[in-house]
């Protein structure tokens, strides 16, 4: 008995040692920073030993505000400021110059980081890791193939295809959940730019194995069997399987109907992004003449999976918090379902009625605007974080090699300096002068050297998806919250009832 006693007492008294060193080492630690060359590393606050301020971090991110946990610092230590979450130290920018700065990474400063789950499951050669010229190339590859017309013309035609067959059998349905049905149509649209596969075992198989895969993004990074990492890795090597198989028929295929390998194209082809898909571009840059530029197997293989990753949710997440907002703003839904009752017009007096990719990009501006607020409050990709590769000063900050900054797009999108009543989804905001797509202060598909390739056929999906919604069907939305954290999710995946539009 006795003995137990002064075990206990032992464990007790080491446990409060271990305790008083880390915080002595934590103190140092958060002087030392800010003390000497540190003076202008941007204030606040490093908050408790291992955990820094990750718990109230993570607390607001549960409640309607989430930008609450930027907000109080900002007040506290400036636009910039320092604190601990998620396991780092890290300094965050709510600023739209100093964000600017970061993405723009001039002099490769700046390099992607993320989570040790997350870098665990990309591979080192993902377009998200990247850096320097080989992603410069790969970059500017996506982006061109996603503005060809060819593109554009084949990819409309298959969305509206798409939400026409998802939207046919809603009006049977006694609740349709919103984010299921997005996420279905969205995650069919995505596999078709990256590896034209439509419906059937194939599409299947690489949904079921994704949404395995991706659960893993944000979890410990363990990689023991049956942990989540583990799976979501041994999920990815069936991915990979899959995209091996197509990537190789496709070659296969290619060699016998061309002894000169169709891949082998003109550059100036090459530049403009000629190809059917993402992997007939990738392929493209696997046949090049210089030895030392072609892409390996498994770079493609890995980045068509990859690629999927920031394509995934965002876009039915979109669609999800567009109707949530529209369902909030009846007035804004009349007058989008106006403008979009006017096209279907004008399609039906038009012999082809055919639509064109112009047709939702540039013929519905409200539509465009509707898109351009739901993506303002929804702050899907709320930030993103970068490491800094040496010491860099912007505005007068300091942001010292090897932190990490989060340059932080909500805090931006949310603050009243920026925009009026930031909590009002008024889409006629967007109609005035001084607010643009084009500003510091919107964000939403980041900036700079890794602008999202998506931006447009993003929008081209929410468009097409919104138009054939409002012409199609009235609604009344189930009570349902948002929840920011980890990701943006509807927590009911939001239920409506819909009644259809006789014409
Ligand atoms: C509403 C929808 C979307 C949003 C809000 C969004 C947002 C973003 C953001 C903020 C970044 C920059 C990440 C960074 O700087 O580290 C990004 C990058 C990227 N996005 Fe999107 N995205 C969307 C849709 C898509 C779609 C549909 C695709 C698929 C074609 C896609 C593919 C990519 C890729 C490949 C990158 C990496 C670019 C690079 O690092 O060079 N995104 N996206």
């Amino acid at each position: 008995m006795e003995l137990e006693f002064w075990i206990k007492i032992g464990t007790i008294s080491s446990v409060l040692m271990g305790i008083v060193a880390a915080s002595s080492f934590w103190l140092w630690y958060n002087k030392k920073e800010t003390g000497n060359k540190h003076e202008r590393v941007p204030k606040g606050n490093l908050g408790w030993p291992l955990v820094g301020e990750t718990i109230e971090f993570i607390a607001c991110g549960y409640t309607s505000q989430p930008v609450s946990f930027m907000e109080k610092r900002r007040s506290l230590y400036g636009k910039v400021f320092k604190t601990h979450i998620l396991g780092t130290p890290i300094i965050v920018s709510t600023d739209a110059e100093v964000n600017k700065m970061v993405l723009q990474n001039h002099g490769n400063t700046f390099v992607p980081a993320y989570p040790k789950s997350i870098t665990e499951l990309l591979g080192q050669h993902s377009i998200l890791q990247i850096n320097g010229s080989l992603h410069k190339r790969v970059h500017a590859l996506i982006g061109a193939f996603l503005r060809t017309p060819h593109f554009k013309a084949r990819i409309t035609t298959y969305i509206e295809n798409s939400v026409k067959l998802s939207l046919a059998p809603w009006n049977n349905m006694q609740f349709v959940y919103v984010q299921d049905q997005a996420r279905k149509i969205t995650f069919e649209v995505l596999v078709k730019v990256l590896v034209s596969v439509g419906p059937g075992e194939d599409l299947n198989s690489l949904k079921i194995n994704f949404e395995e895969f991706i659960k893993g993004l944000i979890c410990l990074p363990i990689k023991l069997p049956g942990t989540r990492l583990y799976k979501s890795l041994k999920a990815k090597e069936r991915l990979l399987e899959i995209v091996g198989r197509i990537v190789e028929e496709r070659k296969t295929a290619v060699g016998n109907s061309n002894d000169n390998n169709a891949y082998n194209i003109h550059t100036q082809e090459k530049e403009r992004g000629v190809g059917n898909d993402v992997v007939d571009v990738l392929l493209q840059e696997s046949s090049d003449s210089d030895e030392t530029r072609r892409l390996p197997f498994d770079f493609i293989t890995g980045n068509v999976i990859e690629m999927m990753i920031p394509g995934e949710e965002t876009v039915p997440m979109a669609m999800t918090l567009a109707v949530k907002y529209l369902s909030d703003n009846p007035v804004v839904l009349d007058h989008l379902r106006e403008e979009n009752m006017e096209l279907k017009k004008q399609k039906m007096i038009d012999s082809s009625g055919n639509y064109a990719w112009t047709d939702y990009m540039v013929s519905l501006p409200f539509t465009q605007n509707v898109i351009s607020e739901t993506l303002r409050m929804a702050n899907i990709i709320n930030g993103v974080w970068r490491k800094a590769l040496k010491d860099v000063e912007i505005k007068g900050y300091l942001i010292p090699k090897d932190w990490c900054v989060l340059a932080s797009f909500i805090s931006v999108h949310m603050a009243e300096e920026n925009y009026e009543n930031p909590y009002q989804f008024d889409p006629w905001r967007w109609e005035k002068t001084q607010t643009t797509t084009n500003s510091n202060s919107f964000t939403p598909f980041g900036g700079g050297q890794r602008l999202c390739p998506g931006l447009d056929l993003s929008r081209l999906e929410l468009a097409i998806f919104l138009h054939h919604l409002v012409i199609n069907y009235r609604w009344i939305a189930e009570k349902d919250e948002i929840v920011h954290f980890p990701t943006v999710k509807m927590k009911r995946k939001l239920p409506i009832r819909v009644t259809s539009i006789s014409t």
